[in-house]
C-alpha cells in the first residue's frame, strides 16, 4: 500500500462558494471525499491537508518525508505565485508531485502566470476544475505501480 498526500493551498477551504464561476461548485470536502475513494478502491491510502498558512504546509512536507509520504498532490494556491518557501520545502522533501489549479491560470491575470513549482513538478495540470485532481491521482498511481 502507498501513500499520497493531497495539499491545498489557501482559500480553497471556501471552494464552492469562491467565485465558482472560476473555481467550480463543488466544496473541498466533496473533492477529497472523492479522491479518498478512488485511493482505496485500489488498496492505496490518501491523506489531505488544505491549510491558509505557509508554514503549515511547509511543516506537513516534512513530515510526510519522515512518515514514507510516496506521492503528493498539491495546489499550492496563491502560494503558487509567491513561495520560495514552500518550493525549497517540497525539493528539500524529494517526493515527487504534481501540481494541479482547478482554474487555467494562464488565462488568467498576469502574475498567475509564473509558478514557483512547474519546473521542478512530475506534472501540471490547470484549467480542468476538480477533474485536475483526479487526472493527479490517476498520474500519481501509474507512476506508483511503475515503481513497484
Ligand atoms: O486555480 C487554482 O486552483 C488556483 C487557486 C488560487 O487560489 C489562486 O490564487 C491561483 O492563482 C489559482
Amino acid at each position: 500500500m502507498s501513500t499520497i498526500l493531497v495539499l491545498h493551498g489557501p482559500n480553497l477551504n471556501m471552494l464552492g462558494t469562491r467565485e465558482p464561476e472560476v473555481y467550480g461548485h463543488e466544496s473541498l470536502a466533496d473533492i477529497d471525499d472523492r479522491l479518498h475513494q478512488k485511493a482505496a478502491q485500489v488498496g492505496h491510502h490518501l491523506l489531505h491537508l488544505q491549510s491558509n498558512a505557509e508554514y503549515e504546509l511547509i511543516e506537513r512536507i516534512h513530515e510526510a518525508r519522515s512518515e514514507g509520504v510516496d506521492f503528493i498532490i498539491f495546489n499550492p494556491a496563491a502560494f503558487t505565485h509567491t513561495s520560495v518557501a514552500l518550493r525549497d520545502a517540497i525539493l528539500a522533501s524529494g517526493i515527487p508531485f504534481i501540481e494541479v489549479h482547478l482554474s487555467n491560470v494562464h488565462a488568467r491575470e498576469a502574475f498567475r502566470h509564473h509558478s514557483y513549482f512547474s519546473d521542478i513538478a512530475d506534472g501540471v495540470i490547470c484549467g480542468l476544475g476538480s477533474l485536475g485532481y483526479d487526472l493527479a491521482l490517476e498520474a500519481a498511481l501509474q507512476r506508483i505501480h511503475r515503481e513497484n
